[in-house]
């Protein structure tokens, strides 16, 4: 099966193609708005960042195809105390956590005004296998269209999500796209931040570029134990 993966930028990118080992001389193949880097079971491009921009280049992507699965990749803020920087979450749901009204009781989502979606689930025994393979925590991860930069911010989407375990901004997209091609979608983050007061200088974007590239490493026997699933099955 081949998996095509989805980051926000080149940096992202390279951490995943790097996880199947020598990449010196990586196969690229121009599709519009992105380049598609080969890496053993991946086609990994960095569509931009943001919702819009992911879904986009998800659906270019897709269908340059076939795809049996997308993933949403990348790093990530991290809710304390449960995702610390370093660790790394596969997403039991990708949550739209702004994608609503403000109203005068307060933040009503899409689905409360009546229309559109805020969240898919992704395959639970996929989430699990990732988990089992990479040490991840499985929690909701929020797809934000500004990145959270206080504590009562961060307090408002931990009370409204619960199961959050971090934030980013592209997983609603990718799953969007993907769903309305038909095939599943996941979402891991490898947390490079805590949610909260902004502190970009305490970013460690090269140890959560680290795990990223070596949760993809670990994913590699999982993925062709799943194709060797689907054969099985069919
Ligand atoms: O400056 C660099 O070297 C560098 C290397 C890799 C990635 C970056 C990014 O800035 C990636 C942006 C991307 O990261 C996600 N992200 C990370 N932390 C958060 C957060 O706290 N809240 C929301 N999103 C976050 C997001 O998906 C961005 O698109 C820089």
């Amino acid at each position: 099966m081949r998996v095509l993966v989805v980051t926000a930028v080149p940096a992202e990118r390279d951490a995943v193609t790097r996880a199947s080992g020598d990449v010196s001389e990586p196969s690229v193949r121009r599709i519009p708005g992105a380049e598609l880097h080969r890496a053993g079971p991946f086609d990994v491009l960095a569509g931009g960042a943001g919702p819009a921009a992911a879904a986009a280049a998800t659906a270019f992507g897709l269908a340059s195809g076939p795809y049996g699965l997308v993933v949403s990749a990348g790093i990530g803020g991290g809710f304390a105390p449960v995702a610390p920087v370093g660790s790394l979450v596969v997403a039991s749901g990708i949550v739209a956590a702004d994608l609503g009204a403000e109203t005068p009781e307060g933040f009503v989502p899409v689905t409360g005004l009546g229309f559109g979606r805020d969240r898919f689930t992704p395959p639970p025994a996929q989430v699990r296998d990732v988990a089992a393979a990479t040490g991840a925590l499985t929690a909701e991860i929020l797809t934000v269209s500004t990145v959270t930069g206080s504590a009562a911010r961060a307090a408002a989407l931990l009370a409204a999500h619960p199961r959050a375990g971090a934030e980013a901004m592209e997983g609603f997209g990718v799953a969007e796209a993907a769903e309305r091609a038909g095939v599943p979608a996941l979402e891991i983050r490898a947390v490079s931040n805590t949610v909260g007061p902004r502190d970009r200088d305490a970013w460690r974007i090269g140890d959560a570029l680290a795990a990223l590239t070596d949760a993809f490493g670990k994913l590699v026997p999982v993925l062709e134990g799943w194709t060797h699933h689907d054969r099985n099955d069919s």
